[in-house]
């Protein structure tokens, strides 16, 4: 089991934000992170990213003991905007370079040009589609294990969504796992293979999309709504 997440909580204050959550995720497949606004999906992904501690239970990756070397196999990209307004797309690469060892500059340079950015662009003059596609170029630049998406698709066009879609289509192998959080039901329903549905920070179910899809022919939006 490539992440294994036991009875894992996290409090804020007086406010539980995940619950007693036990999850496994495999090596090579594609989970949706899926929830109403508030349910835990960042803290989750915070937890796993190594950015804040779980109050109680343990997170395993590979079998061990979740630790800072581990941070370098995995990849989180937050939903909110974290490059500094006066760089520019090429200074980002650079940021990125000095802060993760397995930042390749090469592979970042080839998707800004596939994404249709370039290096000269200023980072407060782009637009949120333009934003959103240099955090994906950035993240996927590195060469993580595991990759963790906090709503990419958020505020973003259709023909850019289509783009980031493909990215990660493009990028997704037996090597790697991603997780992707969103509400965008329908645009993530023809390639997530499994649905983890998660309330006031409590798993719901997770659930193998493509085997529901064969069996009932279900819509992700109908799943959805069952669950909840
Ligand atoms: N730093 C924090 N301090 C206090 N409370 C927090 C903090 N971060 C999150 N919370 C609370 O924890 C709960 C879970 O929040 P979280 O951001 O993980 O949800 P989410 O599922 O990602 O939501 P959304 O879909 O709106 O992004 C919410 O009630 C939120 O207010």
């Amino acid at each position: 089991m490539m992440l294994e997440c036991k009875d894992l909580t996290k409090w804020y204050g007086g406010k539980k934000a995940v619950d007693d959550l036990t999850l496994y995720l495999e090596k090579g497949k594609i989970y949706g992170l899926l929830g109403e606004n508030g349910s835990g999906k960042t803290t989750w992904m915070k937890m796993v990213a190594g950015l804040t501690k779980p109050s109680r239970g343990e997170i395993l990756y590979e079998g061990e003991k979740l630790n800072y070397r581990h941070r370098a196999k995995i990849a989180y990209m937050a939903t909110e905007p974290f490059f500094y307004s006066f760089m520019n797309i090429g200074d980002v690469g650079e940021y990125y370079e000095d802060f993760f060892e397995d930042f390749d500059g090469k592979r970042y340079a080839e998707l800004i040009v596939k994404l249709g950015l370039s290096r000269e662009m200023k980072v407060k003059d782009l637009s949120s589609g333009m934003g959103a596609k240099l955090k994906l170029a950035a993240t996927l630049s590195r060469k993580a294990e595991l990759v963790l998406l906090d709503e990419p698709l958020n505020g973003i066009d259709y023909k850019a969504r289509e783009e980031i879609i493909n990215l990660v289509l493009e990028e997704a192998d037996e090597n790697n796992t991603f997780v992707i959080s969103t509400h965008l039901l329908e645009e993530v329903e023809s390639f997530v293979e499994y649905g983890i549905f998660i309330r006031d920070g409590k798993l719901l179910e997770k659930v193998n999309l493509e085997s529901e899809r064969m069996k009932t022919g279900r819509s992700l939006a109908d799943i959805y709504l069952d669950i909840m």
